[in-house]
């Protein structure tokens, strides 16, 4: 019968409904156990493939319940999955009993919370079962190690860190009537809760909390006033280490940007503990989280770990939705465990291109609250406001008493902001009407029968939103002759910063209506209007992102670059180099050293998270694809700072993507609750 199925799995693959990796899997298994139940062999090469794409584990409840929303595959391939499923075991109780009998699989059956692998008394099984989720190994090890993290720290007493006070919280030492005055300082009375200054209340009390919330509620104002408020509140402000963090170099050098403009708008009579200059300089560089942990080439181990922990006593991380369940793992393990983290994020983004939706099973309660009787009496008692009622519930986790969604957008508010909200409540009907007749022409929606159609956007943009990608070209065409190296730098400066504001975003990477697809459609359009001078693959004025992360080159996954050639003396331009923008500076890498780029015209809504333009043009397929959700939709359009466009190739994909959310199986959340078996 294995050889069978294993024949049955090629055959799946060569159809396209599994990856050559997922079937080698399979057949893998078969090897490491001849006597393996076909259960096994299907379960594993089905765990594979969800697991590329995003999964942490593999349900068997959901696989027997509905394997079609699990996977989408085509209706042959359902057919094809239904009458293997046939011939196995009846029901999960029964996949499960086959599974567990393995010596593949180990059992992780302890409830508890514990930051330890709890699969060792099987350590060389590559497999794990925990309830009914089947997972890689590793997979269960990070839940497990994210889980504890985050019950440990939530759960924190932080006593003596924040001041001294009779009138402790939960016994963490925090001086309430001083966080009171400081708070009614930062955000003045509104006559309404403040779920801003609840969110800074809430993280002055423990070691571990998530702020939510859309684009423009205030995350990073929340965060640089919490910042103000912890320099103000400390003894020693001056030994207070801080660290920012974000995914990408982008977001990182964001984070810093906007913390630095939220902190200069702090009134000038607050007492931080410390000049306003110093605190500034006390910040240093926002980093990726890669270069922060001490990622190193072909190694899966950090620099930084539980052994060897970060120099830090607050981290605030921001576009948090974007962290994958082992990043979040090696973090976590990496704060000492008197550092307190501080997560920024909106949880309705797409989750990370990697395995796990972190920040979704963080935020689960979000939206609720759930916040039990000693949080309410600590939010009266902090921002002098009751919680809202319906926010409350005495049940509530541990974790929700640390995570505050923020409401209200403070800088959207117009036809972008409502479109947003529309998407996220699944309302195509409302979202299509805004798309269809808004009369600001802050929005416009296309459908096209050809991806041909994108191309005036790209060239020139549209009425209400001019540019397309000739704003850049014209910056382009305007190099200094004549100059020292100051006013080249300012220039290329001013490319890449003209570049930023108009960009297109792909559902998919492959086909016409795809980003290759279109990156070439582009690149064309614009050497024939002259545009551009294409010669080769690589040609000054070519916009590139990097696709995987070189600590040796200061490169990152996800940065963008411009080509142009290097500065030299006299009219004499030098040799083809990338130029990045690092904040103000300018940073350049040698085109002949960069091997993992790919033109960036055209990007998928994945890799534009962090980022922001002022005209967005979010491009969907003509053919209906899985990778289509009301995530993406909604990331897309958040990318859009003055005008968004939607060019649809059919009719349909848009209310389809609305209607189909990104639900990844991931066991982290039963574990946060409490369960784990
Ligand atoms: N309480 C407030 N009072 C006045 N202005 C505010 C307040 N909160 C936020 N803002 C302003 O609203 C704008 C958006 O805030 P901010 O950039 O912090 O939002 P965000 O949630 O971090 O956005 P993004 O999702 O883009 O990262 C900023 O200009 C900020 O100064």
């Amino acid at each position: 019968m294995n050889a069978a199925l294993l024949i049955e799995l090629k055959a799946w693959r060569e159809a396209g409904w599994l990856r050559r990796l997922d079937a080698a899997f399979a057949g893998f298994m078969a090897e490491l156990d001849p006597q393996a139940a076909p259960e096994l062999l299907l379960a594993s090469a089905l765990l594979s493939h969800l697991e590329g794409q995003g999964h942490s584990c593999l349900d068997l409840a959901v696989l027997l319940s509905d394997p079609d929303t699990l996977l989408g595959w085509n209706l042959e391939g359902q057919q094809r999955l239904q009458a293997q499923l046939q011939n196995l075991a009846p029901n999960v109780a029964a996949w499960r009993a086959v599974l567990c009998a393995s010596p593949l699989v180990a059992l992780d059956a302890h409830a508890r919370i514990d930051t330890r692998d709890q699969a060792n008394a099987n350590a060389n099984s590559p497999l794990v079962m925990r309830g009914t989720r089947l997972y890689l190994r590793r997979y269960c090890a990070y839940e497990r190690r994210v889980a504890g993290q985050v019950m440990l720290r939530c759960r924190a007493d932080l006593a003596g860190d924040v001041g001294q006070g009779a009138q402790d919280v939960q016994g963490a030492g925090l001086n309430e009537s001083a966080l009171a005055a400081r708070l009614a300082t930062l955000f003045p009375a509104r006559g309404e809760f403040d779920w801003q200054a609840f969110a800074c209340a809430v993280a002055l009390r423990s070691r571990f909390t998530v702020i939510t919330g859309g684009p423009g509620t205030g995350k990073t104002y929340t965060a640089a006033r919490l910042l103000a408020l912890m320099f103000a509140l400390d003894e020693q402000p001056r030994r207070l280490r801080v660290g920012l963090a974000a995914p990408t170099g982008k977001a990182a050098a964001r984070l810093k940007q906007s913390i630095e403009t939220a902190l200069v708008q702090i009134p000038a009579d607050f007492d931080c503990g410390l000049p306003r200059a110093d605190l500034l300089g006390a910040l240093g560089a926002a980093r990726t989280l890669h270069a922060l942990l001490g990622a190193r080439p072909d190694t899966r181990k950090m620099r930084a770990d539980a052994a060897n922990p970060l120099s830090l006593d607050v981290l605030i991380v921001d576009e948090a939705s974007m962290i994958h369940l082992e990043m979040m793992a090696n973090l976590l393990d990496a704060l000492p465990p008197q550092a307190r983290v501080i997560f920024l994020g909106d949880k309705d983004q797409l989750a990370s291109v990697e395995a796990g939706a972190v920040l979704g099973d963080l935020c689960s309660d979000a939206q609720a609250g759930r916040y039990d009787a000693a949080t309410a009496r600590f939010a009266l008692a902090a921002t002098g406001v009751a919680l809202p009622v319906q926010t409350l519930d005495a049940q509530g986790s541990a974790l929700a008493q640390q995570t505050v969604m923020l409401r209200e957008s403070r800088r959207f508010g117009g036809p972008i902001g409502a479109l947003a909200l529309a998407v996220n409540r699944g309302d195509a009907a409302a979202a299509m009407a805004l798309l269809r007749t808004e009369e600001s022409q802050v929005l416009r929606w296309t459908e096209a029968s050809s991806a041909h159609a994108v191309l005036p956007l790209a060239l020139h943009g549209r009425e209400g939103a001019p540019g397309g990608y000739s704003r850049y070209l014209a910056h382009l065409s305007r190099r200094p002759i004549e100059g020292d190296r100051a006013a080249f730098e300012q220039w290329a400066g001013e490319v890449i910063q003209a570049f930023e504001t108009f960009r297109l975003l792909c559902a998919v990477r492959e086909g016409d209506w795809g980003v290759a697809g279109l990156n070439q459609a582009v690149e064309r359009a614009l050497q024939v209007q002259g545009l551009l001078s294409k010669s080769g693959e690589w040609y000054e004025g070519r916009p590139i992102m990097v696709t995987r992360n070189d600590s040796g080159l200061g490169v990152f996954n996800g940065d963008i670059g411009i080509v142009l050639r290097s500065w030299a003396a006299g009219p004499q331009a030098g040799s083809l180099r990338a130029y990045f923008a690092d904040g103000a500076a300018l940073r350049s890498v040698a085109v002949s050293r960069l091997a993992d780029v790919e033109t960036a015209f055209a990007m998928t809504v994945h890799k534009s998270q962090g980022s922001e333009f002022e005209h967005t043009v979010l491009v969907l397929p003509d053919q209906a694809s899985n990778t289509l959700s009301r995530e993406l939709v909604y990331t897309g359009i958040t990318r859009a700072r003055k005008a968004f466009t939607l060019v649809s190739g059919r009719s349909q994909s848009f209310a389809q993507a609305l209607g189909r959310r990104t639900r990844r199986a991931s066991g982290l959340l039963d574990l946060l609750n409490g369960g784990g078996q």
